[in-house]
């Protein structure tokens, strides 16, 4: 047998020798710390984010804001325990120039921002940022009263003029290509002369619980928010002009960032726990715990967390995750390894997120030997016996989990560019590790 080669970008993704048995402690949620900042720096009042995470999103999202004029002091929280960031809100200044890497939130959700500062803000990032809707944000906000030049129309690198303040108002956007011009909208919302009402006009919306996690951290700042689920007209949203409080805020772990491990016991046959596990919350990756337990485990939520057990069988499923598209590419793994095909629907705009993330699962798990179909909105999965290879991962920080979890159960399996994890997880490779070497937190 030849050995495969290794190269240096390549990480040899480990073999599970047997069953996990690991708690691992998964950092701090990406789409909460990130909104936490913008509703930090936009409030009245100096406040507090404890558990942040700290990964290449989340660091670009404080750049930002401190290039905006924010304080962001990073500190042990006010009892001495934990990490905390101290975020002091102050006027908002240009110029400034806004790298927003490519990263969903810092693309959307700071144009918005920008318009109350009192000078051009000037946005940009890696070249695959000019390639992600931002429509949406550029039209809303010019319909609210914002001067925006966009060179690329539609899409970075562009500059948000802002004039000090927004008048704001109604607006219509098209969101179905993604739910953080939704979010982008509301967040800065209160902040907008007369508030805003944004009604969405496109066919479907995808990422609903994202949406109720924009509402929900809103509310809990002190905004006014109707919003369909709550009575309010379907598909508008309303937020008041007001003062928004400074909070103390603790980041639920990253729910989504802790699918890989879940699905290393649904694999292995083994357990994991997930401590700090919200019982309560708007995050998407809560509905792993329905999925993945379809999909052949068991799980609990327990006082030491959620205690997750895979049962040594794996089986397809056939499901819509317009709600939680982020959790495709694992789930996608998991079911290239399944005893049954899988219909994933519902997930075309996964297209335009890091990477065409259809095309990108479809051609790294056939080179292993898969069965994979693109259809208009989603992927047919047809399990098959896979062999090693190199598994490319486009920038795109699932895509690498996704080689890892297939790497456990398939030998010679080499994630390229694995670093690419540290837009969410900078740690990924060594909890991984921990996890399989039973050294886990
Ligand atoms: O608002 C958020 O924090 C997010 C919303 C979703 O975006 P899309 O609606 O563009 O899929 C999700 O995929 C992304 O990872 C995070
Ligand atoms: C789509 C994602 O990120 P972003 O916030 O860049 O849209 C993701 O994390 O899966």
């Amino acid at each position: 047998m030849t050995e495969t080669p290794v190269h240096p970008a390549l990480w040899p993704a480990p073999l599970a020798s047997g069953a996990v048995d690991a708690t691992i402690t998964v950092p701090g949620s990406k789409s909460v710390t990130n909104r936490g900042l913008v509703l930090a720096a936009l409030a009245a009042e100096p406040g507090w984010l404890r558990r942040p995470l700290r990964s290449r999103d989340t660091l670009l999202m404080a750049e930002a804001l401190r290039a905006l004029g924010v304080g962001i002091e990073e500190t042990v929280g006010p009892d001495g325990t934990g990490e905390a960031w101290r975020v002091i809100p102050a006027g908002l200044h240009g110029p400034a120039t806004v790298d927003v890497g490519n990263a969903g939130t810092v693309m959307r959700f700071l144009p918005p921002v920008a318009t109350l500062a009192d000078g051009p803000i000037r946005f940009d990032g890696d070249p695959r940022s000019y390639e992600r809707p931002l429509g949406g944000v550029i039209d809303g906000l010019r319909a609210l009263g914002a001067r925006v030049d966009d060179d690329n129309r539609g899409a970075l690198p562009m500059t948000v003029h802002g004039a000090g303040a927004l008048e704001g108002g109604r607006v219509e956007i098209d969101a179905s290509s993604s739910s953080q011009f939704v979010s982008a909208l509301l967040l800065s919302a209160p902040r907008f002369n007369q508030g805003v009402e944004v009604r969405h006009v496109g066919a479907k919306l995808p990422s609903l619980p994202h949406i109720r996690m924009t509402v929900d951290m809103l509310r809990c700042v002190g905004a006014q928010v109707d919003e369909p689920e709550t009575g309010g007209e379907p598909n508008v949203w309303r937020v008041s002009h007001s003062a928004l409080l400074g909070r103390d805020l603790t980041v639920e772990p990253d729910l989504s960032n802790a699918q890989p491990f879940l699905a290393a016991a649904l694999i292995t046959g083994g357990t994991v726990v997930i401590p700090d596990w919200p019982s309560r919350t708007t995050q998407p990756g809560d509905q792993l715990r329905r999925i993945f337990t379809e999909m052949g485990g068991t799980c609990q939520l327990t006082d030491r967390g959620l205690v997750f057990k895979g049962s040594g069988r794996i089986h397809g499923i056939d499901v819509d995750l317009s709600e939680v598209g982020e959790l495709t590419p694992g789930i996608a793994a998991v079911a290239a390894l399944a005893d049954s095909p899988s219909t994933l629907r519902g997930v075309a705009h996964l297209r335009l997120h890091e990477t065409d993330r259809l095309a990108a699962l479809t051609k790294e798990i056939n080179e292993l030997g898969g069965d994979v179909t693109e259809t208009e909105d989603g992927l047919h999965i047809r399990p098959r016996p896979l062999h090693g290879g190199v598994f490319h991962t486009y920038d795109d920080h699932r895509m690498a989990t996704a080689g890892a979890i297939i790497g456990l159960a398939v030998e010679g399996v080499q994630v390229e560019n694995v670093a690419t994890t540290a837009k969410t997880l900078p740690d990924f490779p060594e909890m991984w590790d921990a996890m399989l070497t039973g050294s886990g937190s």
